[in-house]
């Protein structure tokens, strides 16, 4: 195994942390859980990826001299539900995790999400470490902290900020990831060049292939979106401001999760940022804000990659505009009733657009929804 590449959140109070990237980490995690303190270490996962990784991950746990265990639910969106939230608490207090231990999220957002959310809250807090193992949570859902379950009514509705004490990105766990969930993942990378990186965009467009195959690509796509992440994260860790930006794609993407009642088989989480993303951009265009030879870039790459882009690739459609527009009225960006959008000036230049006409947005959905 060749040194991982590290990405530091250097955080205040004592919080700041570790992005380690690489292939092979999972073999060595132990040692480096241990050496955050804690008698035992409890595995949060789902049974797709315990079934793959559980057994690495706890006998090298137990190695480094640390007690573990294991707390399996169903895999998919549907587990980030209150029901599989009381299941995770009392599997980890069943487990006897005390204050001093540590929760380990072994899996993807869903499973980071839940776990994370877990630690937040059991015994009023405990500290967990990510240990993400699809491309999605690797690039994004397991740096800076946002944890949390979905309500009926809207997406992430219940959580809270905890931020994990150590990330072990084990890069050679996508090497079972399935193309579909590969491609959910990788609506998240593109959505770092959208944000504020035009020249990550263009490699991106150049060498997303790698990314997929596994080549040196892979590690370095994480690693540079890890380093946006971890920047905004620092200077604005509760979403004050400018980590709003992270959302680009959301308002749109959450209202279709919630349209299609967090049923994996339908939409996953990264499909609908795809959709969300080409939508804000088109939306921008609309608005005379963006060149629509933007619009049109974004929506042909991330095609190319095979993800949806419109609204009519939701599979078992996704209701009328105002169906829409009230999915997106939950959003967590919404001020005094007004919709906040994350919207583009062009590719790389994503702004917070507050206070957007909800009668704008109904009749730009209705012509997306009426386009062939
Ligand atoms: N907290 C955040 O900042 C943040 C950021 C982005 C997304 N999210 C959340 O993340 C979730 C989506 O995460 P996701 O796309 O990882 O979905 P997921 O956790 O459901 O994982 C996708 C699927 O891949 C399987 N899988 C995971 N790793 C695997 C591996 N190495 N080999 C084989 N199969 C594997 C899982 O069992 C699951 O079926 C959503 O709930 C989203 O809201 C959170
Ligand atoms: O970390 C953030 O901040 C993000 O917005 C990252 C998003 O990719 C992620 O899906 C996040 O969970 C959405 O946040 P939410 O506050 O809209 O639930
Ligand atoms: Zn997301």
């Amino acid at each position: 195994m060749t040194d991982p590449l590290t990405v530091h959140v250097p955080l205040d109070q004592g919080r700041d942390y570790d992005i380690l990237i690489g292939r092979g980490l999972i073999a060595g995690a132990g040692a480096r859980v241990a050496a955050l303190g804690g008698k035992a270490a409890v595995i949060v996962s789902d049974e797709t990826v315990a079934s793959l990784y559980g057994d690495a991950l706890r006998a090298s746990l137990e190695d480094a001299g640390l007690r573990s265990g294991l707390v399996a639910v169903a895999p998919g969106e549907a587990s980030k539900s209150y029901a599989t939230y009381a299941a995770v608490c009392d599997g980890l207090l069943a487990h006897k995790v005390e204050r001093g231990d540590l929760v380990v999220a072994l899996g993807g957002g869903v499973v980071g999400d839940l776990a994370g959310f877990a630690a937040a809250t059991l015994r009023r807090g405990v500290r967990f470490v990510q240990v993400p193992t699809s491309l999605l949570a690797q690039v994004d859902s397991s740096v800076g902290g946002k944890t949390g379950i979905n309500s009926p009514l809207g997406k992430n509705l219940i959580g809270a900020f905890h931020q994990p004490r150590l990330v072990l990105a084990d890069t050679a766990t996508l090497d079972t990831l399935s193309e579909r969930e590969m491609r959910a993942g990788y609506a998240e990378v593109a959505k770092y060049g959208l944000i504020a990186d035009a020249g990550f965009f263009d490699w991106c467009e150049a060498h997303w292939r790698g990314i997929f195959s596994g080549g040196p690509e892979r590690d370095e796509a994480v690693a540079i979106c890890c380093r946006a992440k971890a920047g905004v994260v620092v200077r604005d860790e509760r979403e004050d401001g400018e980590r709003a930006l992270l959302n680009l794609g959301h308002t749109f993407g959450h209202a279709l999760e919630r349209l299609t009642g967090y049923e994996s088989a339908r939409l996953v989480h990264g499909e609908g940022v795809a959709i969300g993303l080409a939508l804000a951009f088109r939306f921008s265009a609309r608005l005379g804000l963006c060149p629509g030879q933007d619009a049109g870039r974004v929506a042909n790459h991330l095609a190319l990659a095979g993800l949806p882009t419109t609204l009519q690739a939701v599979p078992g459609g996704c209701g009328d505009a105002d169906a829409l527009l009230d999915a997106m009225a939950q959003d967590k960006k919404v001020k005094d009733g007004a919709l906040t959008f994350i919207l583009a000036r062009g590719i790389g230049q994503s702004f917070i657009a507050p206070g957007i006409e909800t009668n704008a947005v109904r009749a730009f959905l209705q012509d997306e929804l009426g386009a062939a």
